[in-house]
């Protein structure tokens, strides 16, 4: 299985599926190299899953889907096996990771299965394809269901995370009190579940008797299920109402869900009284969400509401200097900058992509420099060259914001189309190498200067207006696949 059948299958996948579920479901899934064998009929894609509520649920609700967007893009059956992941181990020494018959003749079979197999590969710290969402491999039966690795040392800082991180902070050393509940929203692959997990951890270290418990929404549904089916729930208002502090990942997948929205409001409402700290995250600011009664909005929002944004690119290094530190490797910077240049989208892609790095040059036993990440990361180049381009996201803008693509290069002026073509400049000027001349040109023969004025006062309007970012980040995401 080449790594560019399953980014052409998810290609598909995400083209098919909503955003949301791809984005949480599909993309973190890292699938095994697997070769076929001589008499083998069926292309097998083997994917590890880093918990059992992961797989259970990826087995009974998208198997079926990744099989046949993947067989429909190979051309023949492909049959995915799904299982779950070992507990990931401790790096073991660069020298007992080679084998020893590892010299360049085999290098580029075992690069592949070091690409593609988190697990197998040296795994980043807390790295998204071994846990994507946090939910925690290593202490197996605790029942906070807490990742130890995720804590407020291991996350780095920056301008994207200050005011999330500065409120996490204090919830942690003085729950029950200010910002409760604390919500906290952004993209996917932000650091949010790393933030929860944070302030878990670190109440438990402070007082190991607090009943803290982290979940992530769809248990919550799950849970609601269950007991509803065996009309218990008593057990349930028991579990949730008897808590210090409630982290709750991914609220957003409450939506349409009356009965589950009633018992967690119940739940609500019994901690808040009895002051005990519920922090929650989203994808969007709780006036974004959508199919959620607004009684439950609206206390969400009674707390503290922060947003986490894309890191910048001087944190983008950090974060790729201070994860491979972790591994013990050292990261030239112009390497880790060359990354962070052109890996965008947020940390856990991030990750992968100093994972693909870090393999790279374990298993070609070449030193990490430009050159090599080039090479390790040409999949994921070439698909970033090919997405986004000034037309691409010209069309992408004018769909999202439902007006005609010749707009962007037409002389009109309304408010209803002028924004969207200084959103797609603004776009096109962060997202593209093109200079502000070669954007204007594109938009119908402006000026440099229109083109500047755009990307200044989106830039600013950004930092200030909620709505506005949440829908450059979804612009976003959507542009980069
Ligand atoms: N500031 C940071 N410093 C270090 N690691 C980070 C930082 N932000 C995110 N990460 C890492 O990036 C990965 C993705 O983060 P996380 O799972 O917390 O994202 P998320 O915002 O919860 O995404 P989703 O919406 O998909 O659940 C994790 O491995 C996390 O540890």
């Amino acid at each position: 299985m080449s790594s560019d059948l399953w980014l052409r299958g998810c290609e598909r996948l995400a083209a098919e599926l909503p955003e949301q579920q791809f984005n949480t479901w599909i993309r973190p899934l890292a699938p095994e190299l697997r070769a076929a064998g001589p008499g083998d009929t069926v292309e097998v894609v083997a994917v590890q899953v880093p918990n059992r509520f992961k797989l259970d649920w990826i087995r009974s609700q998208y198997a079926g889907r990744i099989e046949h967007a993947l067989s429909e893009v190979a051309g023949h059956p492909v049959r995915l096996e799904l299982t779950l992941a070992p507990r990931a181990e401790p790096l073991p020494g660069a020298a007992e990771r080679s084998p020893a018959n590892s010299g360049p003749a085999n290098a580029a079979s075992l690069l592949g299965a070091a690409l593609e197999r988190p697990n197998g590969a040296p795994p980043l710290t807390a790295g998204p394809a071994a846990n994507p969402r946090g939910t925690n491999p290593a202490p197996a039966a605790t029942t906070h269901r807490l990742n130890t690795a995720l804590t407020f040392d291991t996350l780095v800082a920056g301008r994207a995370n200050q005011m999330a991180r500065t409120a996490a902070l204090h919830v942690a050393g003085a729950p029950g009190q200010m910002y409760n509940p604390l919500f906290i929203y952004g993209g996917v692959g932000l650091g949010k579940t790393h933030l929860v997990h944070a302030v878990g951890n670190a109440l438990l270290k402070d007082n190991p008797q607090a009943r803290v418990l982290y979940l992530h929404a769809e248990q919550f549904i799950s849970d609601v299920v269950k007991n509803y089916q065996r009309k218990t729930f008593d057990e349930l208002k028991a579990k949730y109402h008897s808590l210090d502090l409630l982290l709750i990942d991914d609220v957003q997948f409450f939506a349409g869900k009356d009965r589950t929205q009633e018992e967690f409001f119940n739940a609500f409402e019994a901690l808040l009284t009895k002051r005990a700290h519920i922090i929650m995250t989203s994808d969007t600011y709780p006036k974004g969400l959508v199919d959620i009664d607004e009684r439950l909005t609206s206390r969400f929002d009674a707390g503290l509401t922060v947003a986490i944004e894309p890191p910048e690119l001087e944190m983008r290094v950090a974060i790729l200097m201070r994860k491979a530190a972790a591994e013990h490797t050292e990261m030239p910077e112009d390497v880790a900058f060359f990354i962070a240049k052109n890996v965008r989208a947020n940390v856990r892609e991030l990750e992968g992509a100093l994972r693909k790095v870090l393999a790279y040059s374990r298993f070609s036993h070449k030193d990490i420099n430009i050159a090599l990440a080039r090479e390790a990361l040409k999949d994921l180049l070439s698909i970033q060259n090919r997405q986004i381009g000034v037309e691409n996201i010209q069309k992408t803008v004018a769909d999202f914001y439902k007006i005609k693509v010749a707009d962007m290069y037409s002389k009109k002026r309304p408010a209803s189309i002028a924004r969207p073509r200084q959103i797609a400049m603004y776009l096109a000027k962060d997202m593209t190498k093109k200079s502000l001349p070669e954007i204007g040109e594109l938009f119908g023969g402006r000026d440099h200067t229109t083109v500047l004025h755009a990307v200044r006062k989106i830039g600013a309007e950004r930092s200030t207006n909620p709505e506005l970012n949440q829908q450059l980040h979804v612009l976003e995401q959507t542009l980069k696949g």
